[in-house]
């Protein structure tokens, strides 16, 4: 329906939009998102006929748009601050544009009240402006916008000027109104949560240029450049070289991913923070689980995260097992299950420590050894959930050996808990971000606890640098 082709624009040195293209199709609700001043407000008002591009085409059904006058394009443009006439009544400010087009008053006012109904509106239609709410203005700047029934109707960041529940509402009402009104909807926004939510489809802008246009699910799931892996949602990006079908990432090891990169092609492995899970080992002994500060990704030689790995492999794990009274150690790959939660402070403590006194040269770099569930356990014991070391069991798959995860170790230097989810975020040797995990509903994982991530080939996406 809209085909943009090679448009660019620039204002003195900066380029605004570089050899923009995109395909719009009928009928659907398609976002720009991106950072502040990526260009997406310049592409807007050269769709509205605000702004003249450099170069580039932009067709209409096939029509040249450009040639056309901003009034005489089948394009209406709802502006951020809505911009309604504060004299006017609701219905004078919705028919302000067909008055214009000289249209008969029977019709004016039979369209007005059918598009005052259709955005919850009729009851207000006398009111002011200033007699509203914010969300209430928003839609009377919707009706005006939609009432002369445009082909095209742009939006350029919609539901900023409304609070946080204000506009969740609004996105819904927004998706709803596009449907029932079947006008093809391009919004604007850098949220990029809004985009996620209201858009069909989603063009990715970083500077000026497209960096991927992709159905919300599919930027999540897999997104094709380090921008839009790290814009869109949050992800831990692991740099290194495509390897084996995963990423070598250097000190960390061979880190699991799918993608089909050649060997050796400098990449980043995206792993979104609800895709890994986290095997509890609690908190060291002499450790306080409240004072994240003292755990520091300085000290990782030391606070030896890979303290759990060995007690996995002690030839005691069943008696002696570490224990946590925690939700994740029931679910844990380690013999502990059993375990007297009364006892297990202190039991955690004993087993935890010293293994790895006893060897304190094993590395994070052999990842595959705490994925296991410990060889010389009680049998009858481990076969409980021997491969969900996970706090989020419905994720893991049963079929597929634990070592065959991949696994970073590291210390949980924070725990959050807001919108249902907890955040926790882990320092891992040999790496200077946190890695970040987010599990359903509350963790009992404390600050300081030891644990292993696992993830899946599937759960880690290769994008190439
Ligand atoms: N009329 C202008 N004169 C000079 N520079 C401009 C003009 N319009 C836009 N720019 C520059 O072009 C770049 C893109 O601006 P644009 O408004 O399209 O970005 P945006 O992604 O919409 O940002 P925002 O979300 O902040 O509105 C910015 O660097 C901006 O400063």
């Amino acid at each position: 329906m809209l085909q943009i082709t090679g448009v660019s624009r620039r204002f003195g040195e900066v380029t605004a939009l570089s050899e923009v293209s995109l395909e719009i199709r009928p009928g659907e609700f398609f976002a720009l998102l991106g950072p502040s001043g990526c260009g997406k407000t310049t592409l807007l008002r050269i769709l509205a006929g605000f702004e003249s591009p450099d170069s580039g085409a932009v067709t209409l059904d096939g029509a040249d748009l450009l040639s056309l006058p901003a009034h005489r394009r089948p394009i209406n443009l709802m502006f951020q601050s809505y911009a309604l006439f504060p004299h006017m009544t609701v219905a004078k400010n919705v028919a302000y544009g067909l008055e214009r087009e000289r249209l008969p008053r029977a019709e004016i006012r039979e369209r007005v009240e059918e598009v005052l109904a259709k955005v919850g509106l009729a009851a207000m239609a006398g009111r002011r402006p200033q007699q509203l709410s914010g969300g209430q203005r928003q839609r009377v700047a919707l009706a005006r916008a939609i009432v002369k029934r445009p082909r095209l109707l742009l939006l350029d960041e919609p539901l900023s000027a409304l609070d946080k529940k204000v506009r969740a509402e609004m996105q819904l009402e927004l998706k709803r109104l596009q449907h029932e009104v079947g006008i093809t909807f391009v919004v604007v926004t850098h949220d990029q949560e809004e985009a996620m939510s209201l858009a069909d489809r989603i063009a990715v802008f970083s500077a000026g240029r497209v960096e991927q246009v992709d159905e919300p699910v599919a930027l999540y799931e897999r997104p094709r450049t380090p921008f839009v892996a790290g814009f869109v949602g949050a992800s831990n990006l692991f740099e290194g070289a495509a390897h084996d079908g995963g990423l070598d990432g250097g000190e960390l090891g061979v880190l699991p991913g799918t993608g089909d990169l050649p060997e050796g092609t400098p990449a980043l492995l995206s792993v979104r923070p609800e895709r890994i899970r986290l095997e509890d080992f609690g908190v060291p002994d002499g450790e306080p689980s409240e004072e994240p500060a003292a755990e520091t990704p300085e000290e990782p030689a030391e606070e030896s995260p890979e303290k759990p790995v060995e007690s996995a492999e002690s030839p005691e794990p069943a008696e002696e097992s570490p224990k946590e009274p925690t939700a994740e150690s029931a679910e844990s790959a380690e013999p502990v299950e059993d375990a007297v939660p009364e006892e297990s402070a202190e039991s955690a403590e004993k087993s935890l420590e010293e293994p790895a006194a006893e060897s304190p040269e094993k590395s994070p770099e052999e990842p595959v050894e705490s994925a296991e569930p410990a060889e010389d356990a009680d049998p009858e014991e481990s076969a409980e959930s021997p491969e969900e070391p996970a706090e989020s069991a419905e994720d893991t798959d049963p079929e597929e050996p634990a070592e065959g995860r991949g696994v970073l170790r590291g210390k949980v230097a924070d725990v959050s808990f807001y919108g249902g989810v907890s955040h926790i975020s882990v320092v891992v040797p040999g790496r200077p971000a946190p890695v970040l995990v987010a599990t359903q509903g509350a963790t009992r994982v404390r600050t300081g606890s030891a644990v292993a991530l696992h993830w899946a080939a599937d759960d880690g996406v290769l994008v190439p640098q």
